[in-house]
């Protein structure tokens, strides 16, 4: 079984994504917990390519390239092997991160799919969407104190158009795609997510 966790910056994926491996182990399921861009060592030299340097290093066709190669490297040494193992795996982003970002910074979404089924050829079975007020998660972010430079870099209006990007990927995958209200705390999310696995 494949999940991956999706939403905003901030929105709490990545704490989702720990919780309910988390919960999986303690029920015996093994999982390989992973994130993208990353995850693999190969991907994670990627990420930094990415996220390092100068943030206009790289067009818009360069960048998606990038990140379908760390996608790439993770799938082939980490994620398939621990899905052949019969392992579940969840996964902090995956294909939809890149239908959503890299259309909202210029991209192309018909290349996005083409590639995607090119040289990926996986979807999750199953992502959480974590849903929440972009004003929200920068709230979060101030009173942590370390979150603010994304959002500001980014600004609100770009997670204002994610988030209605992810909302459109719902209701185009709406067998795979569940939208969970992120704005609570973390073990209640985490209760709403797991009330939806299968
Ligand atoms: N439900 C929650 N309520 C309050 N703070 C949260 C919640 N979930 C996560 N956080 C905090 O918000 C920050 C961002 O969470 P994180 O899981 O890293 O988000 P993301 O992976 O979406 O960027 C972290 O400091 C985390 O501890
Ligand atoms: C996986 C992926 C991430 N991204 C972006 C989203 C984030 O702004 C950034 C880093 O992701 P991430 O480390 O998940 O940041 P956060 O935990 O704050 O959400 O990379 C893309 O633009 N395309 C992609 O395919």
């Amino acid at each position: 079984m494949f999940i991956s966790f999706e939403g905003i910056d901030g929105c709490g994926k990545s704490t989702q994504a720990r919780l309910l491996a988390r919960h999986l182990e303690a029920q015996g399921r093994p999982v390989l917990l992973t994130r993208e861009p990353g995850g693999s060592e190969g991907a994670e030299a990627v990420r930094a390519l990415l996220v390092e340097g100068d943030p206009g290093r790289w067009s818009p066709v360069t960048e998606l390239l990038l990140y379908m190669a760390a996608r790439r490297d993770n799938l082939e040494r980490r994620i398939a092997p621990a899905l052949a193992r019969g392992d579940w795996v969840v996964s902090d982003r995956w294909t939809d991160s890149t239908r959503v970002y890299q259309a909202t910074r210029g991209g192309d979404r018909v290349m996005v799919d083409a590639l995607q089924d090119l040289v990926i050829a996986r979807e999750p079975d199953l992502t959480f969407v974590i849903d929440m007020e972009p004003e929200r998660a920068l709230a979060r972010g101030l009173a942590r104190g370390h979150e603010e430079d994304r959002f500001e870099q980014l600004g609100l209006d770009f997670q204002h158009t994610v988030r209605a990007g992810y909302a459109a990927l719902a209701r185009d995958y709406p067998d795979r795609i569940r939208v969970v209200d992120g704005d609570a705390d973390a073990d209640t999310v985490a209760a709403r997510v797991r009330a939806l696995l299968p």
